[in-house]
């Protein structure tokens, strides 16, 4: 295990600027409903090698079981993507194992959330995909919100679920069998963001089903769509 003295200066700055960017985005978690409590996690990826991302990288999590009103950027604990500790006081996340097995296995990914919000969660307790029936999913999710195997916390399971459903998914979010969302994203805002918007889409979908049934979007709106907001939508 190294230590973190021994990481080359631009990796401890840019460990510490994680620090403070997870610290922060755990606060939104709360803030949009997403956790109860102490559950939920943030991750972010620290690249160690100039060349990109690698099995050599950081990541950067809240310690496990700590209300979210004691995180702070000096409580973010750092592991390698083995899951050893390489800097803080305290045990890190119970997930890390699977935000580490993510990023060793998709080095696009910067991010990763897991959230236990509700309905997103009621979808997940019964192993439904979230069907494709509003613009913002074709938005954000380009489809369907794809459901993940059950898997029991502890080892790479969960890891080896989330990266199987989403390798070939245009989704940032997957349902975890009786679990509940993870996210990912290039950094770790937009994995939050991720998670912010699978339950919206969770409880709206949700609701029409209860007023009837959603109609669907033609596949080839649902690329329009997509296209579009992931490369033209906002301010460039
Ligand atoms: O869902 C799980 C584990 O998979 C919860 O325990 C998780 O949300 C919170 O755990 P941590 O406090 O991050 O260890």
């Amino acid at each position: 295990m190294t230590a973190l003295d021994e990481y080359a200066p631009e990796v401890r700055d840019a460990v510490a600027r994680a620090r403070e960017q997870v610290s922060r985005l755990h606060a939104e978690l709360p803030r949009w409903g997403l956790v109860v409590w102490t559950a939920g996690n943030v991750s972010q990826r620290v690249v160690v090698d100039p060349a990109g991302p690698s099995e050599r990288d950081l990541l950067v999590i809240k310690p496990s079981g700590v209300t979210y009103d004691e995180l702070t950027p000096e409580a973010m604990v750092v592991c390698d993507l083995e899951g050893n500790l390489v800097e803080g006081t305290r045990a890190p996340s119970s997930d890390t194992a699977a935000h580490a097995y993510v990023y060793s296995h998709l080095p696009h990914v910067g991010g990763v959330v897991h959230t236990h919000s509700t309905y997103a969660t009621a979808w997940a307790a019964r192993a439904e995909p979230v069907p494709c029936v509003l613009t913002m999913m074709a938005d954000e999710f380009g489809g369907d919100i794809p459901v993940g195997p059950f898997a029991l916390i502890g080892d790479d399971s969960i890891g080896r679920g989330i990266v199987e459903t989403l390798r070939d998914s245009r989704s940032p979010a997957v349902l975890m069998r009786n679990h509940g969302p993870f996210t990912i994203g290039k950094d770790a805002k937009a994995a939050v963001k991720a998670a912010v918007m699978v339950e919206e889409v969770a409880r709206t979908v949700h609701i029409s089903r209860q007023l009837g049934e959603p109609l669907p979007i033609a596949q080839s709106d649902v690329d329009s769509l997509y296209a579009r907001y992931q490369n033209v939508y906002g301010q460039h």
